[in-house]
């Protein structure tokens, strides 16, 4: 029975070609970062209020005018058709049913104008979440404002440029395995260029993206503009100097520079770096209802999953992906309800415990200071 992330996890690894399991689940090098994003959740703490009298609870957001039935994005990921025949299709109609925000990815393996039909048909009876857009930016920015204009006729309703990505991080896992392509008869297709008669360009990541490209997007766009990969507070601060409506707090799950913090780790400093000027998304190794309520208390107004989606895609298509988007909306209500809260404007930092660090260990060799600040 799937009842958790965890499950769907392992029914996925039953299913997929295991160099495509290793794909989704690998990281960078040494994957210390993929696991810290897991394990600082696991060691924060939570702190719940009593006898608040809270009947209704409503898990339901607006963030930068888009409106969500759920705080829990999908964010953006590539190839799905690795994992499902029906790729972004399925996954799309199963956000919208769920009423949850679906990040495409700039390289994904359905069109953009295909993924927001399917989004709308799936969400008729309902109200599905708006679509956002990922994107690299291309040092050919004729290529990007084509891109760009592409994704708003579709009617995506934001922009996530991810900005972690000046050269793309050493995925040993797919050295190690020879997966270096998309099998034959899957391609990006948003990476067909019109000019060159719809030949699939490379998707650059190019190290001479800088802020004045960002500032050159603000002036081609009136939509909303989030950054995702911002990771220094006092780039999070640029950010805002620079028009950016949103952060996405996240380290790509793990899979660009190893060793960065644990997402969750740097959400307190973000947060006092950016003021409450604009929201911020965190991603990275939120995996139950719990880590969702710790992110939104320390400051986060959503959060995004990445590999879940791909595990719930592979395990159950479209059924699957709507299951997993249940259980985690389950759990983030129960969890809700056990802190005493009514719904995500309840959740604050009060109800968060970090563990102490404790002093470091001095460094091998150098003066040990006392804590009554004495040399030994
Ligand atoms: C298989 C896979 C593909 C991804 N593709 C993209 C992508 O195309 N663009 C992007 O900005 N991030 C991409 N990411 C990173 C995710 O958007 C997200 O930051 C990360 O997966 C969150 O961590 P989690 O997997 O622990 O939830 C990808 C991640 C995975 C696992
Ligand atoms: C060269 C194609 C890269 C696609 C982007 C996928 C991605 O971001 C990932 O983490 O994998």
């Amino acid at each position: 029975m799937l009842m958790t992330v965890q499950d769907f996890e392992a029914a996925a690894r039953t299913r997929l070609d295991p160099v495509h399991a290793d794909f989704i689940a690998g990281g960078a090098a040494d994957e210390i970062t993929v696991r810290a994003n897991e394990e600082a959740f696991r060691r924060l703490r939570l702190l719940p209020r009593v006898l608040r009298g809270s009947t209704a609870r409503t898990p339901e957001i607006t963030l930068l005018g888009s409106r969500a039935r759920t705080p829990v994005l999908l964010s953006p990921t590539a190839f799905h058709k690795l994992v499902c025949s029906e790729g972004e299709l399925a996954t799309a109609r199963a956000a919208a049913a769920a009423g949850a925000i679906m990040i495409v990815s700039m390289a994904s393996t359905v069109a953009v104008e295909a993924i927001a039909r399917a989004a709308r048909d799936a969400g008729a009876d309902g109200d599905p979440a708006p679509l956002w857009f990922q994107l690299y930016l291309q040092p050919d920015l004729e290529f990007t404002e084509a891109l760009v204009r592409r994704a708003t006729a579709a009617g995506c309703a934001a922009l996530v440029v991810t900005v972690d990505s000046p050269v793309r991080g050493a995925h040993e896992r797919d050295l190690r395995n020879g997966f270096l392509d998309l099998p034959d008869g899957l391609r990006c297709e948003h990476m067909a260029d019109p000019r060159q008669d719809g030949r699939v360009r490379p998707i650059a990541m190019s190290p001479e993206i800088s802020w004045e490209h960002l500032d050159w997007l603000r002036g081609i766009t009136s939509l909303p503009i989030l950054l995702k990969g911002v990771l220094h507070p006092e780039d999070a601060r640029l950010a805002v100097r620079h028009g950016a409506d949103g952060l996405v707090l996240s380290n790509h799950g793990g899979r660009q520079l190893d060793t960065v913090p644990a997402t969750i780790e740097l959400l307190p400093e973000m947060y006092a770096a950016v003021g409450g000027r604009v929201p911020i998304v965190l991603d990275g190794g939120v995996r139950r209802g719990t880590d969702v309520v710790k992110a939104l208390a320390l400051g986060a107004s959503a959060v995004g999953i990445g590999r879940p989606v791909m595990w719930a895609l592979a395990e159950g298509g479209e059924k699957g992906v709507r299951r997993l988007l249940e259980l985690l909306r389950e759990e983030f209500d129960q969890a809700l309800a056990l802190c005493g809260a009514r719904g995500v404007t309840d959740l604050g930092p009060d109800l968060v415990r970090a563990p102490a660090w404790g002093p470091a260990p001095p460094f091998p060799g150098a003066e040990a200071v006392r804590p009554d600040g004495a040399v030994s």
